[in-house]
């Protein structure tokens, strides 16, 4: 995010991108204006959370009109830094890696895997649509030639630590975490950790234990 986004609530901070992609679709189906109501029905966040979210960036919205698509879209759009590229290495080309190289945020313009590492020789040279697999000797070299600050990890979790020291010693800043590690790094560095068996768990539990009608958003 840009240096003069205002503090907001990191909670809020995590939405932005779910408003964005939202008012990106109704904005090219020519919609001009959208209430809270039907952005609250379209990424089940409830309107009162929707209008505490946007009156943090001054868009209140008018009883009876509700919000300008463009002006939200062109504060996001400035907000998530959407104008800017955003490059990203991953470590770890397996099962997972793989997926995230096919994939590669394609929809999302403003971010892309630009290179990828793995100790596998085998891998060394290889490109996955188009993305260079470079092998983990070469991490420092190729991350101190390119502009790259973010880093994705689907690494076995035993070398998670070693590989995440050598990264914020190489000046990335922020670490998408895949695996079950719990990672220790300067302050200066954010980890956003995503378990996804701890998220399944999670959600069979809700499943067991509350009923549909106490779910909260
Ligand atoms: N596959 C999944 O669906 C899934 C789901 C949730 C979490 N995860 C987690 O994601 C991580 C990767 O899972 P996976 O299924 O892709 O595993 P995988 O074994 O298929 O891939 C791991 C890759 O990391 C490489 N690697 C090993 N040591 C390395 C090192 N020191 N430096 C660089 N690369 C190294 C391996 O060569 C391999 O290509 C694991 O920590 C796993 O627990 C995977």
């Amino acid at each position: 995010m840009s240096n003069e986004t205002m503090k907001i609530p990191q909670a809020t901070a995590k939405r932005l991108p779910l408003y964005y992609r939202f008012l990106k679709n109704l904005h090219s189906s020519g919609k001009q204006r959208v209430s809270s109501a039907e952005l609250s029905e379209a990424v089940k966040v409830d309107s009162a959370t929707i209008r505490r979210d946007f009156s943090y960036f001054g868009a209140l919205g008018k009883k009876g009109y509700g919000y300008n698509v463009n002006y939200l879209l062109t504060f996001f759009r400035k907000t998530l830094d959407q104008d800017e590229l955003t490059k990203v290495a991953l470590i770890g080309v397996g099962n997972l890696g793989t997926a995230f190289l096919n994939y590669n945020f394609l929809k999302n313009n403003n971010t892309k895997i630009e290179c990828a590492f793995d100790v596998d020789p085998n891998k060394m040279g290889t490109t996955i649509r188009d993305v260079p697999v470079f092998h983990m000797d070469e991490l420092e070299k190729v991350l101190s030639n390119d502009d790259i600050h973010v880093a994705i990890l689907t690494v076995p979790a035993p070398v998670a630590q070693v590989i995440t020291d050598r990264l914020v010693k190489s000046n990335i800043k922020a670490i998408l975490n895949f695996t079950p590690a719990r990672l220790n790094v300067p302050a200066s560095i954010r980890v956003h950790h995503i378990d996804l068996a701890v998220e399944l768990q999670s959600l069979i539990y809700f499943l067991k234990h509350y009923p549909t009608e106490d779910i909260e958003e």
